[in-house]
């Protein structure tokens, strides 16, 4: 389906939309969801209810950060077309912002931080990472097909993503909107590819400065360590199932509003019996979104956060009748209903961490939707 029209007009019927470089994949109708309520059982249910299913469908859709809520895993035919969604879905009419809260307030997240710093000195925890929200209320219905064409257009190599998280002929159904650069996995026969983000600086509109501070995230210590927390963590989360898993030296990589470490990690399947979704199940949340250790990280965000992340954060992608799929993190999104819209970002929190600068790094991620959403 390449058509803006009629990919416009599916996404109002509620199809699920992932775009990116290479490829641009629409989940049509019908769609029910797959059985099992919670994120969890929706991963443990996905494989079976794929079975006997018609060539050409699909499970697509978005699992929680907190896998005990409820997932928004649809079955139904979908349509891919190579490159990106071709935009603008119709035209752009503008959406009037009448009130914007950060929630907490940017001090107020400067306190979590370091109420998430003081569990790291008493030794609970190496790594969590704690997130912020901007909601923003508009005069007007935010229009999803307006949001998605603006982040695909502002945003060239990240997967732009537009997910229905409720029955989206409900009034008030809730979208996931956004585009992430980060991949949690593709999965192509027994090949597996991973690309981890952890370790960010925001980009500067002045070249040399913009530079400057790639080098210094490259040379960061700090930054460094709360990479390879979330590397090792996948390398971890990997071996069981895989008989070579390989993760070279940290690279840069940037989006529009940011600088990140990435590690472009590769393996090779023991057994292609291991499904994308096996390997969601086995990976998330990873540390780029959670923490280290694992389980004590979910407490101290339990704790300091006070948010409902819902979708943020969780994965989103979709798999096939093979097991084959893309899966990638749910950051740089939002949760749209109705005339409201509420950002979310997140940061890395090790020893060394300043919250002042995760303010700004956090401020600095919101961008990506804040910008596609204020667009004019
Ligand atoms: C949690 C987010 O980003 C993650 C992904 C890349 C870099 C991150 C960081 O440097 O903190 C985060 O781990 C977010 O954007 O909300």
């Amino acid at each position: 389906m390449s058509d803006p029209e009629a990919v416009a007009r599916a996404v109002r019927g509620g199809a699920t939309v992932f775009s990116g470089e290479k490829s641009t994949l629409v989940q049509t109708g019908p769609r029910p969801l797959v059985p099992g309520g919670s994120g969890a059982e929706q991963l443990r249910r996905a494989t079976a209810a794929l079975d006997g299913a018609e060539r050409g469908v699909i499970v697509a859709g978005a699992v929680p950060f907190d896998l005990s809520r409820p997932g928004a895993l649809r079955l139904g035919p979908a349509d891919m077309t190579p490159g990106p969604l071709a935009v603008p879905l119709g035209s752009r009419a503008q959406v009037t912002v009448a009130r914007s809260r950060p929630v907490p307030s940017p001090a107020g997240y400067a306190d979590a931080v370091r109420a998430g710093l003081d569990r790291i000195r008493a030794g609970r925890v190496d790594k969590v990472v704690l997130a912020r929200t901007l909601e923003l209320e508009a005069l007007d219905d935010w229009s999803v097909p307006q949001l998605l064409s603006e982040l695909v257009a502002r945003n060239p190599s990240a997967t732009a993503l537009a997910v229905p998280l409720d029955d989206p002929a409900d009034p008030g159904a809730r979208w996931l909107v956004g585009a992430t650069p980060e991949l949690l996995l593709r999965r192509r026969g027994p090949s597996v590819l991973l690309r981890p983000l952890a370790g960010s600086i925001p980009r500067s509109p002045e070249p040399d400065e913009d530079i400057r501070r790639s080098d210094a995230l490259m040379n960061s210590d700090k930054d460094r360590r709360e990479h390879q927390f979330v590397v090792d963590a996948v390398v971890e989360a990997l071996s069981p199932f895989c008989r070579t898993v390989n993760a070279p030296e940290p690279e840069l990589v940037a989006t529009p509003a940011v600088w990140h470490l990435a590690t472009r990690v590769t393996a090779l399947l023991n057994d292609t019996d291991t499904t994308s979704v096996d390997l969601v199940a086995a990976l998330h949340p990873t540390p780029a979104v959670g923490g280290s250790p694992r389980k004590e990280a979910l407490k101290v965000i339990d704790e300091v956060e006070g948010l409902d992340r819902g979708c943020y954060a969780g994965a989103v992608g979709w798999q096939d009748v093979h097991g084959d799929g893309e899966w990638v993190v749910a950051v740089r999104c939002a949760e749209v209903r109705g005339r409201s819209l509420r950002i979310f970002a997140g940061a890395g929190i090790v020893e060394g961490s300043d919250p002042d600068a995760e303010v700004a790094e956090t401020a600095a991620k919101m961008r990506t939707v804040l910008d596609a959403a204020t667009a004019r």
